[in-house]
């Protein structure tokens, strides 16, 4: 097979109607093969058992490290796992676990649930204005209510994007992560020649991505500079700043350099994948077709959330026992998942499913096409329906160990944002389908842009109706 693999959709078709056991071969433009890896076990090996035999190309890496830094996304082989002889972790992942950790997680809950109704508060103050149609946009409020969640979260720090969406960080995220024509050039540039010359690149998005990385860098370091100066203030408080950073440094010896890049890291990583989440799921619920999601999913959780206007903080054990909102989140990641592809790289030569693989060779795991294969989901895969997840994932996808669903990826490198990501789509689409009747208004037939992250293009209007206060 001859093709340039950029798309979710694409990887639909040829899984589809290519018979395989497993493994398919593409070639792209320049002859070179790409290992597509559909079966279960083959997933497994690649993710899991063989996963150092795997890391992401070169190119993407340097792609992945304009935006994201040199953090967590981008560290490989020893660097990624490796633990010091004292049992203290030397970086990375393990020095990080603990601040991804449930046990922390679970104290973030109030905050996902507070920013979430200050949205709601903002988006009814727009819709009052006399200029208001009565419409939003809901890709962009999502971006910004989720980079506001990672400040916080992350560093104690508002960034108040949510009130002001010029703020520069926000701004500087725009123009690094919002896709179009150029970007995508660049994008296939980066994959095919040299990703090299995206750093060189005489186009607007080139210097914008390349300007919005250094912004992006100066800014977090002037927010670690700020505190620890104010560190010094508050020395011998443990419980002073419960944040990710906080977290990280203590547990990892971190330079400040590499702090940095963490950062970084949680930022880009932690705010766009989010923001796509809540807009597909808004998308999908403003649909008339599933307009018995909206109301059952409302139902719920005005029945079982304390209103936002009591002011009651909300806990882990009130948001997570509602199970149709973890059913729809579920579904909304499972049918949209806003990482649509998987690629690695072959270092040394390994195996997958019993198949010899060589140095050199890239591969990927369509995660976008495996979540609509009948296969795995059965012959209503396609379809949005919630109540799959009802019975547990087991029912779900036939009791596959994580092997089926792979949004948040599997094995050795799953998602570290996993739970806080989870929590935060929860809370803030509980927060909105509790608040506003929300019903379409540009086209169902959406586009889709296929980038790391996949999204809609153009962002996605919705009309929304005040609803009283529960
Ligand atoms: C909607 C939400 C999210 C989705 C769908 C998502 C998805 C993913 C996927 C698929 C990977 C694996 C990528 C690969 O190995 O090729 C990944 C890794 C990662 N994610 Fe997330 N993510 C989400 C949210 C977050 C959040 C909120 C954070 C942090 C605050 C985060 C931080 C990371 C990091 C650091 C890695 C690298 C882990 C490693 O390689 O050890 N993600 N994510």
């Amino acid at each position: 097979m001859f093709t340039t693999i950029q798309n979710g959709s694409m990887m639909l078709n040829i899984v589809e109607n290519t018979p395989n056991k497993g493994i398919l071969r593409a070639l792209d433009l320049f002859n070179r093969e790409t290992l597509v890896v559909t079966s279960p076990k083959g997933i497994k090996d690649l993710l899991q058992n063989n996963a150092y035999d795997f890391e992401k190309s070169p190119f993407v890496k340097k792609l992945l490290k304009l935006v994201l830094g040199d953090g967590l996304v981008v560290v490989e082989g020893a660097e990624h796992k490796e633990v010091l002889a004292d049992g203290k972790p030397k970086m990375q992942r393990k020095a990080l676990l603990p601040a991804f950790s449930f046990r922390h997680v679970k104290e973030l809950y109030p905050l996902f649930w507070s920013k979430s109704n200050e949205m709601v508060d903002l988006i009814k103050q727009d819709l009052r204005q006399q200029t208001s149609d009565g419409t939003i946009e809901i890709s962009d409020w999502a971006t910004r209510v989720a980079l506001d969640l990672i400040g916080i979260a992350g560093f104690g720090v508002d960034f108040r994007s949510l009130t002001n969406p010029e703020t520069p960080l926000n701004v500087a995220y725009k123009n690094a992560l919002q896709p179009g024509k150029s970007s995508r050039f660049i994008l296939v540039l980066a994959l095919l020649i040299s990703s090299k010359l995206v750093r060189v690149l005489p186009t607007k998005k080139g210097k914008e991505l390349r300007e919005g990385s250094v912004f992006i860098r100066k800014y977090i370091r002037g927010m670690l500079d700020a505190r620890s100066s104010e560190k010094a203030d508050v020395d011998g408080d443990e419980d002073h700043h419960k944040d990710i950073i906080s977290v990280a440094t203590k547990y990892g010896n971190f330079t400040t350099e590499s702090l940095i890049d963490q950062a970084q890291t949680f930022l880009g990583a932690g705010h766009d994948t989010s923001s796509a989440n809540l807009t597909w799921a808004i998308y999908v619920c403003s649909q008339p077709e599933y307009k018995h999601v909206q109301d059952r999913l409302r139902s719920e959780i005005r029945s079982q959330l304390p209103s936002p206007a009591s002011g009651t903080e909300i806990t882990a054990e009130m948001l997570d026992k509602l199970p149709y909102l973890e059913a729809v989140c579920k579904e909304v990641t499972r049918l949209y998942p806003a990482v649509p592809l998987i690629r690695r790289y072959c270092v040394r030569d390994s195996f997958v499913d019993g198949v010899a693989v060589r140095k050199g060779t890239s591969l990927m795991v369509p995660t976008w096409a495996l979540h609509r294969s009948k296969e795995l989901w059965g012959e209503t895969a396609k379809d949005f329906n919630p109540e799959r997840w009802l019975e547990g994932e087991k029912a779900a996808n036939g009791g596959m160990e994580g092997l089926a669903y792979l949004t948040f990826a599997y094995g050795a490198r799953q998602c570290i944002g996993k739970s806080f990501a989870t929590a935060e789509f929860k809370a803030l689409l509980a927060a909105l389908v509790g608040s506003f009747e929300i019903e379409a208004v540009d086209d169902p037939k959406i586009k889709i842009e296929w980038g790391v992250v996949a999204k809609i293009r153009g962002g996605y209007r919705v009309r929304l109706k005040t609803l009283d206060a529960w």
